[in-house]
Protein backbone atom coordinates (compact mmCIF):
# COMPACT_ATOMS: atom_id res chain seq x y z
CA UNK A 1 0.00 0.00 0.00
CA UNK A 2 1.30 2.77 -1.10
CA UNK A 3 -0.95 5.70 -0.46
CA UNK A 4 -1.83 7.52 3.08
CA UNK A 5 -5.15 7.88 3.93
CA UNK A 6 -4.42 11.51 5.46
CA UNK A 7 -4.07 12.46 1.48
CA UNK A 8 -7.53 11.66 0.44
CA UNK A 9 -10.65 13.31 0.82
CA UNK A 10 -13.83 13.09 2.20
CA UNK A 11 -16.39 11.23 -0.78
CA UNK A 12 -19.08 13.09 -1.93
CA UNK A 13 -22.56 11.90 -0.93
CA UNK A 14 -23.96 9.44 -3.88
CA UNK A 15 -25.90 11.54 -6.58
CA UNK A 16 -26.00 9.62 -9.69
CA UNK A 17 -25.32 5.87 -9.82
CA UNK A 18 -27.15 3.24 -10.74
CA UNK A 19 -25.18 2.22 -7.87
CA UNK A 20 -23.94 -1.40 -6.42
CA UNK A 21 -23.41 -0.80 -2.56
CA UNK A 22 -20.58 -2.90 -0.52
CA UNK A 23 -20.87 -2.18 3.06
CA UNK A 24 -18.26 -3.92 5.63
CA UNK A 25 -19.44 -4.28 9.34
CA UNK A 26 -17.13 -3.91 12.27
CA UNK A 27 -15.82 -0.52 12.10
CA UNK A 28 -17.72 0.44 9.26
CA UNK A 29 -21.59 0.78 10.42
CA UNK A 30 -20.94 -0.50 13.79
CA UNK A 31 -18.30 0.70 16.83
CA UNK A 32 -15.78 -1.18 17.65
CA UNK A 33 -16.50 -3.09 20.84
CA UNK A 34 -14.40 -4.90 23.40
CA UNK A 35 -16.28 -8.27 22.60
CA UNK A 36 -17.50 -9.80 19.49
CA UNK A 37 -21.02 -10.25 20.41
CA UNK A 38 -21.72 -6.81 22.13
CA UNK A 39 -21.78 -5.02 18.62
CA UNK A 40 -24.34 -3.59 17.18
CA UNK A 41 -26.09 -1.69 14.28
CA UNK A 42 -27.66 1.53 15.56
CA UNK A 43 -31.54 0.86 14.52
CA UNK A 44 -31.83 3.88 12.62
CA UNK A 45 -28.59 3.09 10.58
CA UNK A 46 -30.32 -0.42 9.29
CA UNK A 47 -33.44 1.97 8.37
CA UNK A 48 -31.37 4.00 6.05
CA UNK A 49 -29.62 0.63 4.61
CA UNK A 50 -32.67 -1.01 3.69
CA UNK A 51 -33.96 2.50 2.05
CA UNK A 52 -30.72 2.79 0.18
CA UNK A 53 -31.42 -0.91 -0.74
CA UNK A 54 -34.71 -0.23 -2.03
CA UNK A 55 -33.59 2.79 -3.92
CA UNK A 56 -30.67 0.72 -5.71
CA UNK A 57 -33.27 -1.79 -7.14
CA UNK A 58 -31.60 -4.11 -3.98
CA UNK A 59 -28.03 -3.82 -4.89
CA UNK A 60 -26.38 -3.54 -1.56
CA UNK A 61 -24.76 -6.38 0.44
CA UNK A 62 -22.84 -6.43 3.22
CA UNK A 63 -18.93 -7.89 2.97
CA UNK A 64 -17.91 -8.76 6.36
CA UNK A 65 -15.67 -11.28 7.93
CA UNK A 66 -18.48 -12.30 10.27
CA UNK A 67 -20.31 -15.20 9.30
CA UNK A 68 -23.88 -14.87 7.44
CA UNK A 69 -25.56 -16.08 10.61
CA UNK A 70 -24.46 -13.25 12.59
CA UNK A 71 -24.82 -10.59 9.99
CA UNK A 72 -28.13 -11.30 9.53
CA UNK A 73 -29.09 -10.81 13.26
CA UNK A 74 -27.18 -7.41 13.22
CA UNK A 75 -28.59 -5.86 10.12
CA UNK A 76 -32.60 -7.06 10.91
CA UNK A 77 -34.76 -6.44 9.19
CA UNK A 78 -32.34 -6.07 5.94
CA UNK A 79 -32.75 -8.85 4.24
CA UNK A 80 -29.91 -8.25 2.03
CA UNK A 81 -26.98 -10.17 0.29
CA UNK A 82 -24.06 -11.10 2.32
CA UNK A 83 -20.10 -12.44 2.27
CA UNK A 84 -19.80 -13.66 5.40
CA UNK A 85 -16.50 -14.96 6.87
CA UNK A 86 -14.44 -12.34 4.24
CA UNK A 87 -16.23 -14.24 1.39
CA UNK A 88 -16.27 -17.49 2.27
CA UNK A 89 -19.85 -17.76 2.95
CA UNK A 90 -22.04 -15.50 0.17
CA UNK A 91 -25.71 -15.32 -0.39
CA UNK A 92 -26.66 -13.86 -3.51
CA UNK A 93 -29.32 -12.00 -4.40
CA UNK A 94 -31.53 -14.73 -5.81
CA UNK A 95 -30.91 -16.34 -1.90
CA UNK A 96 -28.42 -19.25 -3.21
CA UNK A 97 -25.37 -20.00 -0.67
CA UNK A 98 -22.11 -20.56 -1.72
CA UNK A 99 -19.73 -22.04 0.92
CA UNK A 100 -15.77 -22.62 0.84
CA UNK A 101 -15.53 -25.41 3.28
CA UNK A 102 -12.43 -26.97 4.95
CA UNK A 103 -12.48 -31.09 5.74
CA UNK A 104 -14.53 -31.66 8.79
CA UNK A 105 -11.64 -33.34 10.33
CA UNK A 106 -9.15 -30.46 9.92
CA UNK A 107 -11.55 -27.81 11.33
CA UNK A 108 -12.64 -30.23 14.43
CA UNK A 109 -8.37 -30.70 14.70
CA UNK A 110 -7.67 -26.93 14.74
CA UNK A 111 -10.67 -25.95 17.03
CA UNK A 112 -9.26 -28.09 19.46
CA UNK A 113 -5.69 -27.07 19.37
CA UNK A 114 -6.86 -23.60 19.17
CA UNK A 115 -9.09 -23.59 21.81
CA UNK A 116 -6.81 -25.44 24.87
CA UNK A 117 -3.85 -23.11 22.98
CA UNK A 118 -6.20 -19.51 24.00
CA UNK A 119 -7.02 -21.16 27.65
CA UNK A 120 -3.80 -19.96 28.80
CA UNK A 121 -3.90 -16.87 27.88
CA UNK A 122 -6.52 -14.70 29.89
CA UNK A 123 -8.63 -12.17 28.10
CA UNK A 124 -8.16 -14.06 24.75
CA UNK A 125 -10.83 -15.13 22.93
CA UNK A 126 -11.81 -17.84 20.47
CA UNK A 127 -13.99 -17.26 17.53
CA UNK A 128 -14.75 -20.62 15.69
CA UNK A 129 -16.49 -19.87 12.33
CA UNK A 130 -16.79 -23.30 10.83
CA UNK A 131 -14.52 -22.51 8.06
CA UNK A 132 -12.21 -19.79 9.64
CA UNK A 133 -10.88 -18.92 13.16
CA UNK A 134 -10.43 -15.60 14.94
CA UNK A 135 -7.82 -15.20 17.59
CA UNK A 136 -8.77 -12.11 19.60
CA UNK A 137 -6.64 -10.50 21.95
CA UNK A 138 -8.18 -6.77 22.24
CA UNK A 139 -8.88 -8.02 25.99
CA UNK A 140 -5.02 -9.72 26.05
CA UNK A 141 -2.96 -7.38 24.61
CA UNK A 142 0.24 -8.66 26.66
CA UNK A 143 -0.28 -12.26 24.64
CA UNK A 144 -0.58 -10.31 20.87
CA UNK A 145 3.39 -12.35 20.39
CA UNK A 146 1.66 -15.55 21.48
CA UNK A 147 -0.94 -15.74 19.14
CA UNK A 148 0.30 -14.32 16.26
CA UNK A 149 3.46 -17.45 16.68
CA UNK A 150 0.46 -19.89 17.33
CA UNK A 151 -1.55 -18.59 14.25
CA UNK A 152 1.81 -18.66 11.89
CA UNK A 153 2.38 -21.92 13.07
CA UNK A 154 -0.60 -23.11 12.36
CA UNK A 155 -0.82 -21.98 8.92
CA UNK A 156 2.36 -23.17 8.34
CA UNK A 157 1.98 -26.06 8.53
CA UNK A 158 -1.94 -26.19 6.04
CA UNK A 159 -1.03 -24.88 2.91
CA UNK A 160 -4.77 -24.93 2.43
CA UNK A 161 -4.92 -21.76 5.29
CA UNK A 162 -3.60 -18.25 5.31
CA UNK A 163 -3.58 -15.42 8.47
CA UNK A 164 -5.92 -12.62 8.09
CA UNK A 165 -4.84 -9.98 10.16
CA UNK A 166 -7.31 -7.74 11.76
CA UNK A 167 -7.92 -4.86 14.64
CA UNK A 168 -6.80 -6.89 17.78
CA UNK A 169 -7.18 -9.92 15.88
CA UNK A 170 -5.55 -12.54 13.13
CA UNK A 171 -7.86 -15.01 11.87
CA UNK A 172 -6.88 -18.35 9.98
CA UNK A 173 -9.13 -18.86 7.11
CA UNK A 174 -9.33 -20.70 3.91
CA UNK A 175 -6.77 -20.41 0.95
CA UNK A 176 -8.22 -17.94 -2.05
CA UNK A 177 -11.18 -15.95 -0.09
CA UNK A 178 -10.84 -12.34 0.16
CA UNK A 179 -13.36 -9.67 0.07
CA UNK A 180 -12.14 -8.69 -3.25
CA UNK A 181 -13.31 -11.83 -4.76
CA UNK A 182 -17.17 -11.93 -3.16
CA UNK A 183 -17.15 -8.21 -4.52
CA UNK A 184 -16.31 -9.33 -8.02
CA UNK A 185 -18.86 -12.59 -7.83
CA UNK A 186 -21.19 -10.37 -6.64
CA UNK A 187 -20.74 -7.82 -9.39
CA UNK A 188 -20.99 -10.33 -11.83
CA UNK A 189 -24.73 -10.92 -10.95
CA UNK A 190 -28.05 -8.99 -11.14
CA UNK A 191 -28.64 -6.98 -9.32
CA UNK A 192 -25.14 -5.32 -9.22
CA UNK A 193 -23.98 -6.05 -13.26
CA UNK A 194 -23.55 -2.67 -14.60
CA UNK A 195 -23.40 -0.20 -11.65
CA UNK A 196 -21.22 1.82 -10.19
CA UNK A 197 -19.43 -0.52 -7.03
CA UNK A 198 -18.90 1.54 -3.73
CA UNK A 199 -17.32 -0.26 -1.11
CA UNK A 200 -16.97 0.92 2.45
CA UNK A 201 -14.27 -0.40 5.12
CA UNK A 202 -11.88 -0.17 8.16
CA UNK A 203 -9.42 -2.50 8.00
CA UNK A 204 -6.80 -5.06 6.81
CA UNK A 205 -9.16 -7.27 5.18
CA UNK A 206 -10.89 -4.58 3.12
CA UNK A 207 -7.91 -3.84 0.83
CA UNK A 208 -8.68 -6.50 -1.60
CA UNK A 209 -12.16 -4.92 -1.58
CA UNK A 210 -10.78 -1.87 -2.33
CA UNK A 211 -8.58 -2.85 -5.31
CA UNK A 212 -11.52 -4.31 -6.52
CA UNK A 213 -14.05 -2.07 -6.30
CA UNK A 214 -10.88 0.68 -7.83
CA UNK A 215 -10.70 -1.67 -11.01
CA UNK A 216 -14.32 -1.68 -12.02
CA UNK A 217 -13.49 2.60 -11.96
CA UNK A 218 -15.55 2.42 -8.43
CA UNK A 219 -15.40 4.28 -5.26
CA UNK A 220 -13.97 2.91 -2.33
CA UNK A 221 -13.80 4.65 1.21
CA UNK A 222 -11.28 3.90 3.97
CA UNK A 223 -12.68 4.29 7.80
CA UNK A 224 -10.14 5.89 9.86
CA UNK A 225 -6.20 6.01 10.15
CA UNK A 226 -3.42 3.84 8.23
CA UNK A 227 -2.20 3.36 5.05
CA UNK A 228 -4.84 2.17 2.49
CA UNK A 229 -5.61 1.17 -1.90
CA UNK A 230 -9.35 3.32 -0.97
CA UNK A 231 -9.53 6.43 -2.64
CA UNK A 232 -11.69 8.41 -0.23
CA UNK A 233 -11.77 8.23 3.70
CA UNK A 234 -13.99 9.11 6.40
CA UNK A 235 -12.99 9.38 9.89
CA UNK A 236 -15.27 7.44 12.09
CA UNK A 237 -17.89 5.00 12.20
CA UNK A 238 -20.56 8.23 12.54
CA UNK A 239 -19.04 10.09 9.39
CA UNK A 240 -20.13 7.12 7.51
CA UNK A 241 -23.55 7.08 9.41
CA UNK A 242 -23.74 10.58 7.93
CA UNK A 243 -22.60 9.50 4.65
CA UNK A 244 -25.23 7.10 4.24
CA UNK A 245 -27.87 9.91 5.85
CA UNK A 246 -27.03 12.61 3.08
CA UNK A 247 -26.66 10.06 0.10
CA UNK A 248 -29.76 8.72 1.00
CA UNK A 249 -31.29 12.00 1.20
CA UNK A 250 -29.79 13.00 -1.98
CA UNK A 251 -31.32 10.09 -4.02
CA UNK A 252 -34.84 10.66 -2.85
CA UNK A 253 -34.60 14.67 -4.40
CA UNK A 254 -32.96 12.87 -7.64
CA UNK A 255 -35.95 11.05 -7.65
CA UNK A 256 -38.48 13.85 -6.89
CA UNK A 257 -36.45 16.15 -9.72
CA UNK A 258 -37.27 13.14 -12.21
CA UNK A 259 -41.00 13.20 -11.36
CA UNK A 260 -41.23 17.40 -10.87
CA UNK A 261 -42.77 18.93 -13.49
O1 LIG B 1 -15.14 -7.49 8.13
P1 LIG B 1 -15.73 -6.92 9.38
O2 LIG B 1 -17.23 -6.81 9.33
O3 LIG B 1 -15.07 -5.63 9.78
O4 LIG B 1 -15.41 -7.99 10.51
C1 LIG B 1 -14.05 -8.15 10.94
C2 LIG B 1 -14.03 -8.88 12.27
O5 LIG B 1 -14.85 -8.13 13.16
C3 LIG B 1 -15.04 -8.64 14.46
O6 LIG B 1 -13.86 -8.40 15.21
C4 LIG B 1 -13.56 -7.03 15.34
O7 LIG B 1 -14.66 -6.38 16.00
C5 LIG B 1 -14.85 -6.77 17.38
C6 LIG B 1 -16.09 -6.07 17.90
O8 LIG B 1 -16.00 -4.67 17.78
C7 LIG B 1 -13.61 -6.41 18.18
O9 LIG B 1 -13.78 -6.81 19.55
C8 LIG B 1 -12.38 -7.11 17.57
O10 LIG B 1 -11.21 -6.68 18.23
C9 LIG B 1 -12.28 -6.77 16.08
O11 LIG B 1 -11.23 -7.53 15.48
C10 LIG B 1 -15.47 -10.08 14.45
O12 LIG B 1 -15.42 -10.61 15.75
C11 LIG B 1 -14.64 -10.93 13.50
O13 LIG B 1 -15.26 -12.21 13.36
C12 LIG B 1 -14.63 -10.27 12.13
O14 LIG B 1 -13.86 -11.03 11.21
Amino acid sequence: MTDSCSTHGTPPVLSEGPYALFFDVDGTLATLQSRPEAVTIPAGVREHLQQLAAQQQGALALVSGRPIAELDRLAAPLNAPLAGVHGAERRDAQGNLHVISLPAALVQTLEARLTSALAQWPGTQLECKGMAFALHYRRGMTYESQIMQLAEEVVSQFPELVLQPGKCVVEIKPQGVDKGAAIRAFMQESPFTGRIPVFIGDDLTDEKGFLAVNALQGVSIKVGAGSTHARYHLDSVEAVWAWLEGSLLQQQNNVGKEFSL
